[in-house]
Order: structure tokens, then C-alpha cells, then sequence
């Protein structure tokens, strides 16, 4: 049986939530060392530990099967590449920012600016789209130190706090795209049960992830108002408490809205509310 190869970033930002994700789907391996490929003791797969530029070509060109990568180095590396699942970490945008000083409002004011930035293929895209001729400084990184020492007139760069813009002087100025961390593999690549088992392990992580596991006790007169709060995976789970006129409730809930479905739940009588995380949900 062929072994699979899954590239991943060595170190960065992508670098721990990758391993992490992959050992939460069981796989046993050494994080990288001095060696740049792990093989994978319980799973026919070895991980390959790469810069993350380089990780849509390797594997547009097969050399790895899979990868986990930033949307935005796919877009800018114009790799061709099929997307198996978004991954829920290494969420940012790609803004053009400017000098908090500087009053311009409309993109085309843009026209005949230098724009400093990693990022010349998105960019130069965005531009084209919008009819501006702007100058583009490609600079491999600290981008956003570009303005303060007049090496350009903006930036076009990653942001998710801002604070790194802050630091610099800056402000956001338009918003170009959305990225994430996805799992990618070569395009007309077979799905073999291996790679659909990983998939599929991936997945349940994800929906664990994604949820909590709640435990509360409830005066049966107050259950039905419980229970509407309460979806779960199917319907919540009853069981009979000692006291006769109580039951304990077990169901998941979404991390999204915790805090409000916690309060929902005080406030319909739920008492001593108990919450785990969830390892794996199995579809
Ligand atoms: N501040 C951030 N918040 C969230 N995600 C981010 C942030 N910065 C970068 N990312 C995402 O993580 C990816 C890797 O970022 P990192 O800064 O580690 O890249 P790098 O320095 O180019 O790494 P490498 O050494 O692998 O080339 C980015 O391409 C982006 O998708
Ligand atoms: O909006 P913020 O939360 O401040 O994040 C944005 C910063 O994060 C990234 O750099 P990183 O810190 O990864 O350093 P790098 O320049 O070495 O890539 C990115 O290049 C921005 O500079
Ligand atoms: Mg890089």
C-alpha cells in the first residue's frame, strides 16, 4: 500500500494547531527534530514539515498528497489544488492599510501609490479588478514598517487583531479577502480509504471542536422548557435522579452561542450545569 504525504508548515503560525489536529485524530508521531519528515507509527502516512509557501506547489505536483495551508498562499501561489475542508484556525484577513494620517476614502484614490507588500499576485489582482495602476513593492516581511519610512505610500498585508497596524501608525483601508487554514490535496488525486478515513477523522475533530458537552439538573416541571434550548446530536438525553420530581439533562451544545444558551438554561430552572469538552464526534 502506497503511504500517503501530508505537508505541513514547520513552524509558524500554522505549525502547532496542524500537529495538534492531526495527533487529535489518533496519529502517532515525533513532531519534527532535525529530520523534515515524520512517518506516522498507527497510519499509513508520513508528514512532511515545509515552509508554508511552498506547500501548495508540493502539492500541486503530487510529491505530497495533502497539505494544511493558509487560503491566501494558495491564492498567491496560483496552485492548482482541490480544498477537502476548511480547518477553523489561522483566521485572518488581507487588508490594504494606510497611515492614520493619511484621508483618503475611495479605493481609487489608490492610483499612483506605492503599496508595499508580500502579497504582489493577490494584490495585483485586486488592483487590475478595480482599474488602479499602483506601484507594488514586494517585500518578504515587516511590511508594515513600509510608511513610517517612506518606502510606500500603504500596505497591503494580514491582519487579524490590527494591533500590528496600530503599532505601526496604520489603519485598515479595504478588506480583500478572507483565509483560513484548509486542508488541501492534489487535484484528480484518488480518495482512497485512507485519505477518506483521514477526511473523516479530521471531521469529528472539527465537530467536537465545534461543541460542548452540558450536564444539568432540572425540576421535571421545568424539563420541557429545558429540553426546547436543548437540540443535542439527536434530543438530549433524561436520566432519573434519586429525588423523584428531578432528572439530570446530558446533550452538546454549540461554543458559538455558549454563554447565551448557559444563561437561557439558568433562567429556565436549570441547577448544578456541568460542561466538557467533547473529544470526537463520530457522524
Ligand atoms: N496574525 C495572524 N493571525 C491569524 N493567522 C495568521 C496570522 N498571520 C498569519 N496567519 C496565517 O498563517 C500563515 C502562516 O503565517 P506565518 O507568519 O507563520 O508565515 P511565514 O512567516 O511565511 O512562515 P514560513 O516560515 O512557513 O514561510 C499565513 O499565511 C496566514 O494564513
Ligand atoms: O493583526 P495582528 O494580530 O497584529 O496580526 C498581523 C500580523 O501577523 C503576521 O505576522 P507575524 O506576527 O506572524 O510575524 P511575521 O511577520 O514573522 O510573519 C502578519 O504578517 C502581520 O504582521
Ligand atoms: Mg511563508
Amino acid at each position: 500500500m502506497k503511504t500517503l504525504k501530508i505537508a505541513i508548515q514547520k513552524s509558524g503560525r500554522l505549525n502547532e494547531k496542524s500537529v495538534e489536529i492531526l495527533k487529535n485524530c489518533g496519529l502517532s508521531f515525533e513532531n519534527y527534530k532535525s529530520s523534515l519528515i515524520s512517518k506516522v507509527g498507527n497510519f499509513p502516512l508520513e508528514i512532511l514539515f515545509l515552509r508554508d509557501d511552498d506547500i501548495p506547489e508540493y502539492v500541486q505536483d503530487g510529491i505530497a498528497d495533502l497539505g494544511i495551508v493558509g487560503e491566501n498562499i494558495i491564492i498567491e501561489t496560483n496552485a492548482k489544488v482541490s480544498y477537502l475542508q476548511k480547518l477553523g484556525f489561522g483566521k485572518c484577513s488581507l487588508k490594504i492599510a494606510i497611515k492614520n494620517t493619511c484621508d483618503i476614502n475611495e479605493i481609487k484614490e489608490l492610483e499612483g501609490k506605492a503599496i508595499a507588500t508580500s502579497y504582489p499576485v493577490i494584490l495585483s489582482r485586486y488592483l487590475k479588478a478595480n482599474n488602479i495602476t499602483a506601484q507594488i513593492r514586494n517585500i518578504s516581511g515587516s511590511v508594515e514598517i513600509g510608511p513610517g519610512l517612506g518606502l510606500s505610500d500603504a500596505i497591503f498585508d494580514i491582519v487579524s487583531t490590527g494591533s500590528t497596524l496600530k503599532n505601526n501608525g496604520l489603519k485598515p483601508f479595504v478588506s480583500v479577502m478572507d483565509s483560513e487554514a484548509v486542508l488541501i490535496s492534489t487535484q484528480g488525486m484518488e480518495l482512497n480509504a485512507e485519505v477518506l478515513e483521514l477526511v473523516k477523522r479530521i471531521q469529528s475533530v472539527l465537530r467536537a471542536k465545534a461543541t460542548k458537552y452540558v450536564v444539568l439538573n432540572v425540576e421535571k416541571k421545568n424539563l420541557q422548557r429545558i429540553v426546547d434550548l436543548l437540540p443535542g446530536v439527536k434530543s438530549p438525553t433524561i436520566v432519573p435522579l434519586f429525588e423523584e420530581e428531578w432528572v439530570a439533562v446530558h446533550s452538546v451544545i454549540p461554543e458559538e452561542d455558549f454563554w447565551q444558551k448557559i444563561n437561557a438554561l439558568k433562567a429556565a430552572g436549570a441547577q448544578g450545569i456541568v460542561v466538557m469538552p467533547i473529544e470526537k464526534i463520530i457522524a
